[in-house]
């Protein structure tokens, strides 16, 4: 997966499945002249390596074909009708079922079979849950702005690509192009997605403060108020701080992966 010439770095929990299965002759010394007991570890500790690398590799398959399948839908949806409107009513299952599976991911970072930060993770899926269940789903009215087309675009590229990264990696057969559009396109995407996201968090307001939408007002039996259009304005801001994070992020995986560079990242 890594440039050979790069400098040697702190290798991830899982990178490929040649790493579970080392050539004949390569096996480490400590490991032909160790007692029983360290044998028995080591086998375990492969079988645990072996079962996770599987488990990532079908992970990322079933969702390159989930994006795959909702880029042909609005494909597909757009030849029909020649129109954008009814869009996201079309194609709504399938986003809320493979966006909500992200969550997985999260998981994969907080086990370690994954060598990502939680925080990072957990960030980039909750914004995106946020977005879908919270934004999209939850109000019907801005269903059919552009801007929602404009992030579910952005998103379907970004993950067909990412995943499909991850997969051949770990089948290591990765195709140049998939390396270079995972660590390029995103410069671009990155900030359309946001773009996207934010006119449509903007969108929703003015609905959201007439419907009074998930809030709670004084007096109530909780004794508890929450203002769900004030809570928007929050997650607006908090754009300014959290995304330049994300994407500096990337852009250090980026000179890690396409250039080599040795990033020291802070731990979580
Ligand atoms: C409650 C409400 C909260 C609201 C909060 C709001 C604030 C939000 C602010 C920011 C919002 C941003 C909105 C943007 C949305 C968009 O997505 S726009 C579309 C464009 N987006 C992107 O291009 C980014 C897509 N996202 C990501 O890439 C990731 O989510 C990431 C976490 C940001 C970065 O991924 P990371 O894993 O750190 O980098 P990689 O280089 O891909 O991987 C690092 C190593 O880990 C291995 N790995 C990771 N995942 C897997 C996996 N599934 N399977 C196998 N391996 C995996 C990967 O191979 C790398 O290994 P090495 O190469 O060996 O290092």
């Amino acid at each position: 997966m890594r440039d050979p010439a790069a400098p040697s770095l702190p290798a991830p929990a899982v990178s490929s499945l040649a790493d579970f299965h080392p050539a004949p002759g390569t096996m480490a010394s400590g490991e032909e002249d160790g007692t029983v007991e360290e044998k028995e570890n080591n086998n375990k500790k492969k079988t645990k390596s072996t079962l996770a690398t599987i488990w990532l590799t079908s992970y990322n398959i079933v969702m390159t074909v989930g994006w795959l399948v909702l880029a042909l839908a609005m494909i597909r949806f757009y030849v029909q009708k020649g129109s954008h409107r009814g869009l996201y009513r079309s194609i709504a299952r399938t986003l809320k079922f493979f966006q909500t599976f992200a969550l997985v991911e999260v998981g994969h970072c907080a086990i370690g079979i994954v060598k990502t930060s939680v925080i990072v993770t957990g960030v980039q899926v909750c914004s995106r849950l946020f977005m879908v269940w919270f934004i999209t789903n939850g109000i019907r009215q801005v269903q059919n702005e552009e801007s929602v087309i404009l992030f579910l675009v952005v998103w379907t590229v970004t993950e067909i690509t990412r995943y499909s990264y991850y997969t051949f990696s770990l089948l290591n057969h990765l195709p140049y192009f998939i390396k270079w559009a995972r660590y390029n396109l995103f410069i671009i995407l990155y900030p359309l997605g946001v773009v996207g996201e934010l006119f449509t968090i903007y969108a929703a307001l003015p609905f959201v403060r007439r419907s009074g939408l998930y809030s709670m007002r004084l007096p109530n039996k909780y004794n508890v108020s929450f203002d769900y259009y004030y809570c928007l304005i929050i997650v607006m801001l908090s754009y300014i701080p959290l995304f330049p994070q994300l994407y500096f992020h990337m852009l250090r995986q980026r000179r890690k992966v396409l250039h080599g560079e040795v990033i020291v990242e802070k731990d979580d």
